[in-house]
């Protein structure tokens, strides 16, 4: 029989291993940021250990760091957050992509930018979100604080095999239709516990044909569908965007490095434990309207009835996360108000979804009473994006331009929405609180977003597209 992807990249990383036990596995790359990390490096102090392998190790600065003034930091759990990471990396000899440097930004895009996520590696992070980096054909998922000491002391961390799920997306995806809608619609279909104890092999033509950036949309969102990871086998896409990558490998190593990275992809008679199948052209434009993100619906129909859902545990959190958002049952999504957008995010910033939000804002003007941000995921996205002129466009329509951050995703920084206020958002969680107390988040794709912005509701982005800017219909 043959070999899955992911049990080939498990295999090459077992260090020790005993029946009916957790392997121990070999970390390639860790990456930390400034909150799940102090209480690691203090425990490697109280035991007077050290960094093992500080050169596997890549900090940077992004869940706490101010999108304006960046330097102007009121908080006080957020700054001492910050200033323990820079004394950690200072005193561990830990690179950190600090507020200086220009490779700062949210760990999960500055990592594959900079070409340190890479095919076949494990990674870990003290953050959920670290299943982005499985885009690569890498084996990664985020890890708690505890586990954050083990990595650093040991590079090594206990972990039992998880099953293989084996998630192929054929066919095409219509106009207007996004990764981020893809992954939207597959956690709406099979539930945010679909996932829970597989890793996810993403395959199929829908996926073949994404670039490398809606590839991380889909990986990212992996573990809101309970997965811990979620991965793509490498393929020419993946190598293409490696090249010249900061510390991609270089010349004949680079060729070298593509042979055996080649050498990952699931045999042809690779068996899974699960396998499911969806077809592309099923899937539309996704809002969710609900507290978790499998509570979304395709933009062109209604927010489910207490009468449509099957058990009563369904129906008792369809009505209490309708009580939260302060929606009614039946609601037509295009009828949800709007008056925050946020374009930003480890789901949603780089310079392709950028310039998707930006081609349907060009020209036009956000709404009265919309308050729009454009948050890049990296200072090299920002940097990028302001080269062809993104930022004039979004400025002129009467967006925010900030500095690189998590920013809006969640209310660990200044940028929050206000109690009961309707945010379209290109992040990945709705949850109660998320963006601030009592804030209500609508997961979209960043083309959705801008036309949200643009209209102060949800608009079908095929409706605009159609008609190179709105139909009269929408308005
Ligand atoms: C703060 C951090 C631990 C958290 C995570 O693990 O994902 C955050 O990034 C999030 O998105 O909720
Ligand atoms: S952008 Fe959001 S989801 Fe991503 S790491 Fe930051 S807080 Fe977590």
């Amino acid at each position: 029989m043959g070999k899955s992807i992911i049990e080939k990249i498990w295999d090459r990383h077992i260090v020790y291993k005993e029946d009916s036990k957790p392997d121990l596995l070999y970390i390639d790359l860790h990456y930390i940021h400034e909150v799940t990390s102090p209480q690691a490096f203090e425990g490697l102090r109280l035991k007077g250990r050290s960094v093992r392998r500080p050169d596997k190790t890549f900090a940077t600065m992004d869940h706490n760091v101010p999108t304006i003034n960046r330097y102007l930091i009121h908080d006080e759990v957020a700054r001492t957050q910050l200033e323990a990471l820079k004394k950690n990396c200072d005193e561990f000899s830990i690179s950190l992509a600090d507020l200086d440097s220009p490779d700062q930004g949210i760990v999960h895009v500055i990592g594959p930018e900079l070409g340190l996520t890479k095919p076949g590696m494990t990674i870990v992070c003290g953050d959920s979100h670290t299943s982005t980096h499985g885009a690569f054909g890498a084996i990664a998922f985020g890890i708690g604080t505890s586990e954050v000491e083990h990595v650093l002391a040991t590079q090594t961390l206990w972990q039992t095999k998880p099953k293989t799920l084996k998630l192929e997306i054929n066919g095409s995806l219509g106009r207007g239709v996004t990764a981020k809608d893809v992954i939207l619609y597959i956690i709406s279909k099979y539930g945010v516990n679909f996932g829970t104890g597989y890793i996810i092999e993403y395959c199929g033509d829908v996926i073949r044909n994404m670039s490398m950036e809606e590839r991380m949309t889909v990986c990212n969102m992996s573990i809101e569908g309970g997965a811990r990871a979620g991965l793509v086998a490498p393929d020419e896409t993946t190598y293409s965007y490696l090249l010249g990558r900061k510390y991609s490998p270089k010349g004949d190593d680079f060729e070298k490095a593509v042979t055996d990275w080649s050498s990952l992809v699931s045999d042809d008679d690779a068996e899974y434990d699960h396998c499911l199948e969806i077809d592309g052209s099923d899937i539309s434009p996704m809002v969710s309207w609900g507290t978790n993100p499998g509570m979304c619906s395709p933009v062109d129909s209604s927010i489910p009835t207490a009468g449509e859902v099957k058990t009563e545990d369904s129906k008792k959190s369809l009505r209490s996360a309708l009580q939260y958002m302060g929606l009614e049952e039946g609601m037509k999504i295009t009828d949800i108000p709007v008056q925050h957008v946020f374009i930003g995010s480890c789901t949603n910033s780089r310079l392709e979804d950028l310039r998707q939000a930006a081609d349907v804002v060009k020209g036009q003007k956000v709404s009265t009473g919309v308050r729009a941000l454009v948050v890049p995921g990296s200072q090299r996205v920002k940097l990028a994006a302001e080269e062809e002129g993104l930022d004039k466009i979004f400025t002129e329509a009467g967006f925010e331009w900030r500095e690189s951050g998590c920013s809006m995703c969640l209310s660990m920084n200044p940028d929050v929405v206000p109690p009961g206020e309707h945010c379209a958002s290109t992040s990945n969680r709705n949850f109660e609180g998320r963006q601030g107390t009592g804030a209500r988040t609508h997961l979209v794709s960043p083309s959705m977003a801008a036309a949200a912005a643009l209209f102060g509701k949800f608009v079908d982005i095929r409706q605009i597209n159609a008609a190179g800017i709105a139909d009269e219909a929408v308005k």
